[in-house]
């Protein structure tokens, strides 16, 4: 068992990596919560495979659940999902003692998190992501958020959970796209890490062998967000580092209305982010063909018409890295050298190499 701690200013909490958790997962959440009401939230593809199981395990312990689903994908990290839910938990006189499970993919997590944070100003949460994108990434950190039409993460809270469990096993259910689209954010957090972690990437050129060490590649990951997170929880400094691909990304992915995976869309944008910076002298010379190849030997879109856009222009200005006239642009030197540049927010259309 893997167990990493995330220590922060007011709340500190585990994360347990280990294939097969989830099928003990009632006992390890029974040692950290007294018998209570809980709401168990997924998505209706993973209510149908592990809701039943869990809610079996939890109620052995003495719990009071309450299943909850929504229909799959991005469209449902809404406002009317959260209103939803949130009469759910008041029809079931949900109260502060009581608790919240997401049990999915990074839209479950997003949603449901953001649910935890304002149900009655805050009730406990417990993060079981079961995609590749919410094991690697979305499932630590706290970030909650829904999208307001194609806005992304516009309306959301800071939220921590009590406890993540990751069970690598649960990836063996997800559609092969599904598991390709999480590699996007490894291959962002492992061309800013390097080293072992870069290497490994190195060996990595069909989906099958993500699947083969994604036991590895969780750890890696996980590491490098906790890292990260307990430097700057509320993203003031170096949790932007993180953001890394998703300047253009995000509004690669609005503007493709649902055709692309955040993970794809991030791909996208750290290909293109890469090359501007190569062109500038910023980026060392070959990293923008390395990280592209590592990207499309998985079969990850590493371009996009969308790029073409002159409306990607416009969605930046939602991209909340932007302070004060300037907004910051993360990049990387050279393999396992991130950077920031500050950069005006007049000329970012220059920077990034944008049509205005
Ligand atoms: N909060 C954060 O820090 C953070 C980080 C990265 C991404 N995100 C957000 O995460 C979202 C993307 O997450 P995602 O890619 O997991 O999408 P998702 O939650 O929609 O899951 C992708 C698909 O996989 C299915 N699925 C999940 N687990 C499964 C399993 N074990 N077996 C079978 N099917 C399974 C889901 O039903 C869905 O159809 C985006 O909204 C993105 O903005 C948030
Ligand atoms: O945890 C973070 O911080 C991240 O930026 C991780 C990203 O992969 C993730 O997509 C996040 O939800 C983006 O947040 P946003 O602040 O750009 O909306
Ligand atoms: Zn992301």
């Amino acid at each position: 068992m893997e167990k990493i701690t995330v220590s922060l200013a007011n709340q500190q909490y585990q994360v347990l990596i280990e294939p097969g958790l989830l099928k003990t997962a009632g006992e390890r959440i029974a040692k950290i919560w007294s018998a209570r009401k809980v709401a168990l939230i997924s998505d209706d593809n993973v209510a149908l495979l592990y809701q039943a199981d869990l809610a079996a395990q939890l109620t052995a312990h003495g719990f009071e659940v309450h299943c909850y689903d929504f229909p799959a994908g991005e469209a449902s990290k809404s406002l009317s999902q959260l209103q939803r839910l949130s009469e759910k938990l008041v029809a079931a006189n949900f109260n502060r003692d009581d608790a919240v499970i997401a049990l999915g993919g990074g839209v479950t997590g997003d949603l449901v998190g953001f649910l935890a944070a304002t149900y009655m100003r805050g009730i406990s949460l417990i993060q079981i992501p079961t995609s590749l994108l919410a094991q690697v990434d979305s499932s630590v950190g706290g970030k909650t958020a829904v999208d307001l039409g194609t806005t992304k993460n516009i309306v959301g809270a800071f939220y921590e959970p009590d406890l993540v469990l990751i069970d690598p096993e649960t990836l063996k259910t997800l559609p092969p796209r599904d598991l390709v689209e999480g590699y996007g954010e490894i291959v962002k957090a492992a061309a800013m890490v390097g080293g072992d972690f870069w290497q490994l990437i190195e060996q990595i050129d069909t989906p099958e062998a993500i699947l083969e060490h994604a036991l590895g590649l969780i750890k890696y990951s996980i590491q490098f967000k906790t890292e990260v997170v307990m430097s700057d929880e509320k993203e003031s400094g170096q949790r932007q580092l993180l953001n890394f691909g998703h300047t253009i990304g995000h509004a690669v992915e609005a503007l493709s209305a649902g055709e692309l995976r955040h993970g794809e869309a991030v791909s996208i944008g750290t290909v293109a982010i890469c090359q501007a910076f190569e062109n500038e002298g910023k980026t060392a010379p070959g990293i923008t063909q390395k990280v592209k190849e590592r990207l499309a030997a998985v079969g990850l879109p590493t371009t996009s018409p969308w790029l073409a856009s002159d409306k990607v222009l416009d969605l930046i200005k939602h991209d909340k890295k932007n302070h004060n006239g300037y907004l910051n642009l993360v990049y990387v030197k050279t393999i396992g050298a991130p950077a920031i540049l500050k950069a005006p927010a007049d000329q970012i259309a220059a920077v990034l190499q944008l049509p205005r």
